[in-house]
């Protein structure tokens, strides 16, 4: 792949310490395994918004996916269906959602709020009708990260012939995608007004907003934080989980992205209290080199690895794990 667009899929805000800590904190963490628990049938089938999914491993929204494979989100979309899971689209993809929604599977939007209300709800109503499932509101980018990498790259626009083709306003001009700074919790209640979609909450990391969100009606929080790319200094997200989980009290479903490569990390968040986990780089990175089969072959043995150390360790289902599984490394 152009080095370029390498730096922005693997990159991370400022020094790449919460890029770097997400993967670090997992490494602190080990598996209590209980044994003798006859694990011979192993179900990993998890349940979302009303969707039925084969494994509770998701496909993170990520951007610009004709960059890393002629295929683009619609290779994604394939690979993710193909493997029995929901794929969240995110608002910067580069091909429309109509024609990712062509590839079958369950889909949900992932949406930065615009200033432009008018504009918000037309593409909300444009998710909705085509197919997505659940909203993704990303709370956790007031304000564009400082990625350095794409700084010194001078990576600030799509090469010509991409855009983000779902900005496309009325007129056909692709919009900016704008960060908003005054974005606060009336934007949600706003959100929930105009949409009967489940809506979700990407970003989440302190227990008090996930108190909030419950507060304020939203059907599921994400603890993220954006893989890195926005707060450096950010905390890891497994982490900040336990927190989030208590402060939730089961309530909603809290799901939790970063960092997460092997079915053991999949584990420790789900004994964690996550109902279940978005994996993003590694899905770019088996798009870029196998499109559609290699996102379908990385899902799937991501999946038959949780599956394996889920025996491992004495759990039959996702809900059998808990958090006395987990002890953190000496
Ligand atoms: C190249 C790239 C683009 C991303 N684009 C978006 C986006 O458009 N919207 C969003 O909410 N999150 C975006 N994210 C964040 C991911 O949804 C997710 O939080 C993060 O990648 C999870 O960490 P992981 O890459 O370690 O799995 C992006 C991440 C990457 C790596
Ligand atoms: C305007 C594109 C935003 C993509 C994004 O969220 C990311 O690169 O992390």
């Amino acid at each position: 792949m152009n080095p370029v667009y390498d730096d922005f899929f693997a990159g991370g805000a400022g020094e790449e310490r919460t890029l770097r800590g997400n993967l670090a904190a997992y490494d602190r963490l080990r598996i209590v395994p209980r044994v003798l628990r006859a694990t011979g049938d192993r179900d990993l089938r998890t349940t979302l918004f009303g969707t039925d999914l084969a494994t509770p491993v998701l496909v993170a929204p990520t951007a610009f996916h004709l960059l890393a494979h002629p295929g683009g989100e619609v290779a994604t979309a394939r690979g993710a269906a193909a493997a029995g899971t929901a794929m969240v689209v995110s608002m910067a993809a580069t091909q429309p959602v109509e024609r990712i929604a062509g590839a079958g599977g369950p889909l949900w939007f992932q949406l930065y709020p615009q200033p432009d209300l008018a504009f918000t709800a037309a593409l909300v109503k444009r998710a909705e009708a085509a197919g997505c499932r659940a909203l993704v509101v990303t709370v956790d980018s007031p304000v564009f990260g400082r990625r350095e990498r794409d700084l010194r790259n001078g990576f600030t626009d799509l090469p010509d012939g991409l855009a983000c083709e779902n900005m496309r306003d009325d007129t056909g001009r692709v919009r900016n995608i704008e960060m908003d700074p005054a974005l606060g919790w009336d934007r949600i209640g706003w959100l929930r007004g105009i949409t009967g979609l489940p809506v979700l909450v990407k970003g989440i990391l302190h227990p008090q907003d996930a108190r909030l969100a419950v507060g304020h009606g939203v059907d599921g929080v994400i603890v993220s934080n954006h893989g890195g790319r926005q707060l450096d200094g950010a905390i890891a997200t497994i982490d900040a989980l336990p927190a989030v989980v208590e402060a939730v009290g089961g309530r909603i479903p809290v799901l939790v992205d970063g960092g997460i490569r092997r079915g053991t990390d999949v584990l420790i968040a789900l004994a964690r209290g996550a109902a279940a986990v978005l994996v993003g780089r590694p899905v770019l990175d088996a798009l870029a080199r196998g499109g559609a089969d290699g996102v379908r072959d990385h899902l799937r043995t991501l999946t038959a690895d949780l599956d394996h150390v889920m025996a491992l360790a004495g759990a039959k289902r996702p809900a059998e794990l808990t958090p006395d599984l987990v002890a953190v490394a000496g």
